[in-house]
């Protein structure tokens, strides 16, 4: 395998399954990352969806720190700037960010474990093309994850009725200019991501690094409509690691880029909070037996990673 993270049209899915599913496959099993690019959501959505997002961390901090909900883990609305702390990281990030959630009906069974959203009132615009892109980016997760479950040994639906409902997160994040010189907190320290998988789109701005199986880190800034696809720590439990949960991070750019703000926004997918976390029995080998005897909810699992995180 090549020392570049690849990248693979994701129209090939359709028209020249079996190939694709393979590479797709080898790419995951190797990085844990990929870049997805041919998926049709049109650019213009992510173009206005980016601009309401700047108009918000454009606002004052009071105005925006009535957004911020005192206890709530950060699930919906704003987080600023000091609080997320990668997992061993004697740091915050240098970030503040926003959590979009899935709309669901107030007698969902699922409610008291996924709140409604919150939107910002100064930016009328930020819940239509923050739902929109929450949608675009669940569907296309949907693709990738058929692909993966056929990769394995699973038929294409297997994620389905898994993730209908999932507790998955949109997060546009703000990366303020970096003021101060020989500050020890990065952009984003090391970590991996808590859920089954993340779509990163518009992640155009240098900064995202990706640690190889070398142990060497790896720039992957994405070009053209490209969005970079992970590998989330639930999916790599369930799959008994086969498909990797990659450590990454967010470097502070050298020199006067430092002083330029980076905005990004990734998906977080994540299973229905009920759904058991079993590691699959086609990933469980002589060669690899079962790390997790123990199963585990993937609601009980985020609980014990946002401890982690200090977002609870
Ligand atoms: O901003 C980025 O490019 C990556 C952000 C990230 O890794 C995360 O929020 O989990
Ligand atoms: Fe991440």
């Amino acid at each position: 395998m090549s020392a570049r993270i690849p990248t693979l049209d994701i129209r090939r899915f359709d028209s020249d399954r079996d190939a694709f599913v393979a590479e797709l496959g080898a790419a995951y099993r190797e990085w844990g990352f990929a870049g997805i690019s041919h998926h049709g959501i049109p650019q213009a959505l992510i173009d206005e969806a980016y601009a309401a997002f700047r108009k918000f961390y454009a606002l004052p901090e009071d105005v925006k720190k009535q957004y911020h909900i005192p206890g709530g883990g950060g699930a919906r609305g704003y987080t600023p700037f000091g609080i997320e702390t990668a997992k061993g990281s004697k740091h915050f990030d240098l970030k503040e960010f926003w959590h979009i959630g899935r709309e669901l009906p107030d007698d969902s069974k699922y409610r008291d474990v996924m709140p409604p959203n919150v939107w910002p009132a100064e930016v009328p615009e930020f819940r239509e093309y923050g739902l929109a892109l929450y949608n675009a980016l669940d569907a296309l997760g949907s693709r990738v994850l058929s692909a993966l479950a056929l990769h394995i040994g699973l038929p294409a639906d297997f994620f389905a009725d898994k993730t209908n409902f999932g507790n998955s997160i949109l997060r546009p994040i703000h990366y303020p200019p970096i003021t101060a010189d020989d500050i020890p907190n990065v952009r984003a320290g090391a970590h991996g991501d808590i859920n089954f998988i993340t779509l990163l789109v518009g992640a155009s701005t240098a900064g995202l690094e990706v640690l190889s199986k070398k142990d060497e880190w790896v720039p992957f800034t994405s070009e053209g409509d490209t969005i970079v696809v992970n590998i989330g720590d639930m999916l790599e439990r369930l799959t008994n690691h086969v498909y990797p949960s990659t450590i990454h991070r967010v470097v502070n750019p050298p020199g006067e880029a430092a002083r330029q703000p980076r905005y990004s926004v990734p998906f977080f997918l994540h299973p229905n909070p009920d759904f058991l976390i079993d590691v699959l029995p086609s990933c469980v080998s002589e060669d690899n037996p079962s790390r997790y005897p123990e199963p585990i909810t993937a609601h009980g699992f985020l609980e014990q990673r946002l401890r982690e995180i200090k977002l609870k």
